[in-house]
């Protein structure tokens, strides 16, 4: 995606490069750059090449075909799990639309999003969501993988991601009338574990730095913004910075993004190699979709630091 401010460089990570294997040198110095990423802005680039082109391609105009559905049809998307359902028609952000699809990767949950969009089918939309999901866990698989290296817990990956379910989120921002804010989505952390977002031709994206300055993200088919979300932050014992980030339209053209959103099925705990001195231990085992159920009967946010605090 490529990013820019006078001062500010989001670390981009080339994952195409052949040596990529865990215990090579270019993988040490990539999960030193993943790990300082995360801790400085919350995020990185990844620029990946197991994406086709085309399959980008047919992913928007998979995006553009659902988001042109009836509105009563795309708000038929509700799902039991907070944070899954349609979202859009916001008086705040009246430029914002966005649908998501459960278990995307499995020919059961691409399917169910499909028919229930689609009633007659729309095999073209399935099988791309599906494809699409697929890779995306791929580069979240070693995203993940390099997070947990370069703290040095690597042996806690495999439990981590057979936990992990997945949702693919669409996303429409549409063109602005007269006097109608530019904000597409205010600024925001993700309540994920982790998060990939790739851009469709229009810029917008803008990471927070630490000193509040806002970096644009570019778009581009082969590269990817991986956001470390709350839950990831919590469990690197406040080491990782989840990520602020928000959607501004500049250019006033419809503009289509997605995301991989990532969620832990039960409770994790901090790792014990994450607890020392400097960083004694600050959360309680972390309970995912409880964390989410709680905020969605409350209506209103509440952050993981107070809903997993340890006890005094
Ligand atoms: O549309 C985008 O590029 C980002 C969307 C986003 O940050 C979100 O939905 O959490
Ligand atoms: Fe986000």
């Amino acid at each position: 995606m490529g990013s820019q401010s006078a001062e500010h460089k989001i670390p981009v990570i080339d994952f195409t490069k052949k040596n990529l294997k865990p215990g090579t040198d270019e993988w040490v110095l990539a999960c030193k750059e993943v790990r300082n990423g995360f801790e400085e802005y919350g995020c990185f680039e990844a620029v990946y090449d197991k994406i086709p082109v085309d399959l980008h391609n047919s992913v928007f105009a998979a995006a553009e075909s659902l988001f042109d559905l009836p509105l009563e049809t795309k708000m038929q998307k509700t799902s039991e799990r907070p944070y899954h359902s349609y979202y859009g028609q916001f008086s705040v952000v009246p430029l914002y639309e966005s649908l998501g699809v459960d278990n995307p990767t499995t020919l059961q949950g691409s399917r169910k999003f499909t028919n229930l969009m689609w009633p007659a089918g729309n095999e073209n939309f399935r099988e791309t969501t599906q494809s699409m999901s697929k890779l995306l866990v791929e580069l979240y698989e070693l995203a993940t993988r390099m997070v947990f290296d370069s703290y040095g817990v690597q042996r806690l990956h495999g439990s981590n991601m057979a936990l992990t379910s997945y949702l693919l989120r669409f996303f429409k921002y549409r063109t602005r009338q007269p006097n109608e804010t530019d904000v597409g989505l205010q600024c925001h952390k993700d309540r994920t574990f982790m998060s990939i977002v790739n851009q469709h031709q229009i810029e917008g994206l803008q990471v927070k730095s630490k000193d509040g300055q806002w970096i644009d993200v570019k778009p581009s088919a082969s590269s990817f913004l991986i956001i470390a979300g709350d839950i990831v932050g919590a469990w690197s014992n406040d080491r990782v910075r989840p990520c602020e980030h928000q959607v501004i339209m500049k250019e006033n053209k419809t503009r289509y993004s997605i995301g991989l959103f990532a969620f832990i099925n039960g409770v994790i705990d901090v790792p014990e190699d994450l607890v020392d001195e400097k960083y004694p231990l600050k959360y309680k085992p972390i309970d995912h979709f409880g964390w989410l159920r709680f905020q969605e009967q409350r209506k209103a946010p509440y952050p993981i630091k107070v809903f997993s605090a340890i006890s005094e």
